[in-house]
């Protein structure tokens, strides 16, 4: 039985379509995508679905790139179609702030997820307190899981989980972790939490293990998905919660979703207004081999394209540098960087 709801099943898809996918959409989302693809979800019987700024409340800024419609409006619409699903927003702390989400919580959105980068975790303790005091469900999320050792991840997971976390994610930001490297850090967390908190996984397919990670995840005992349809999502895209639900489905894994509605909604719905299809192309296999945010994939693609310089080379730099989320802005100094050295090789 899902400990969210009535639903029997032994894992819950969680869909991030309309947050992560504004990534890929360069956060240019109107009301309508979101309301036929939250009826679609709903349909299917999608019990968690988000829906923000794909760097969460408050993201639409010049650093990160400003939304075409308000992610107020958004929610709001999101929350108005939804039947069944509760609507989740992400916060980062220091981008949202906790009036960000109050006002998300009065728009009617039932679930809050966390997130930081994965070592530090202390910064979200009074973003859990607070989503709690407001009736949220809580999840965390520990961003580039890759670059922790499973056992640093479980000691940053407990302090989600002291602080009112009810789900922690290995979060691969990446696509980076291959195999056992997603199963380690999620069998880490479970013998951490000790049935205090459940443990999620949400997969990048920069190296195309976004659905074999998840399997292993769910083996290893994640009980949260996440996907989105067609893959929408930052770098290659997230593993398709299309894709999840059949491979749920042969495995006689019980999720409670439709994958057929869900096949339709990707066909139908989703990928009819996708503007930049996520593929695994040089730039975003670069980021799952060097372990870079593959939210930087658009960021460095405008950059690339500015100062005529290759978009992988920046993607190389930013993974030796190990650049985390908020440092968008260093992928302009690289690419300027790199078209002096080439002026200056050709002088
Ligand atoms: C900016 C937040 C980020 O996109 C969260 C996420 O989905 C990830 O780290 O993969
Ligand atoms: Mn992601």
């Amino acid at each position: 039985m899902g400990i969210w709801d009535n639903v029997a099943r032994d894992v819950r898809i969680v869909d991030t379509s309309l947050r992560d996918g504004s990534h890929a959409m360069a956060h240019q989302f109107t009301e309508a995508n979101v309301r036929d693809t939250v009826r679609a979800l709903d349909d299917a019987g999608v019990s968690l679905i988000e829906v923000s700024h794909g760097d969460g409340l408050g993201g639409s800024t010049f650093n990160y790139g400003f939304s075409l419609v308000d992610e107020r409006t958004l929610i709001e619409a999101a929350v108005d179609e939804a039947q069944r699903a509760k609507i989740a927003v992400l916060l980062l702390p220091g981008l949202g702030t906790v009036t960000d989400l109050r006002a998300a919580a009065d728009l009617g959105a039932g679930a809050v997820r966390i997130a930081t980068h994965c070592t530090e975790a202390d910064v979200s303790i009074q973003h859990f307190q607070a989503a709690r005091d407001l009736g949220l469900e809580t999840v965390g999320f520990l961003m580039l899981s890759h670059m922790s050792t499973p056992e640093e991840l479980a000691k940053q997971g407990r302090i989600m989980v002291d602080a009112g976390c009810q789900c922690v994610y290995v979060v691969d930001s990446a696509g980076a972790l291959i195999l056992e490297e997603a199963a380690d850090r999620v069998e880490a967390l479970i013998a951490e939490f000790d049935g205090q908190a459940q443990v999620g996984y949400h997969g990048h397919q920069n190296l195309s293990f976004g659905v074999a990670n998840s399997v292993l995840a769910y083996r290893a005992g994640a009980r949260q998905i996440d996907g989105s349809l067609v893959a929408l999502g930052a770098g290659a895209g997230n593993s398709p919660t299309e894709v999840l639900a059949a491979t749920f489905y042969r495995l006689g894994v019980e999720t409670g979703v439709d994958k057929d509605v869900l096949m339709d909604a990707a066909e139908n719905v989703v990928k009819p207004f996708i503007t930049r299809l996520p593929v695994m192309d040089r730039s975003s296999i670069v980021q799952g081999v060097a372990g870079v945010y593959s939210s930087f994939l658009l960021h460095a693609e405008r950059a690339a394209e500015r100062y005529d310089v290759p978009a992988h080379e920046i993607l190389y730099r930013c993974g030796e540098r190990r650049y985390v989320g908020g440092q968008e802005d260093m992928i302009i100094n690289i690419a300027l960087e790199i078209a002096e050295e080439r002026q200056a090789a050709t002088a």
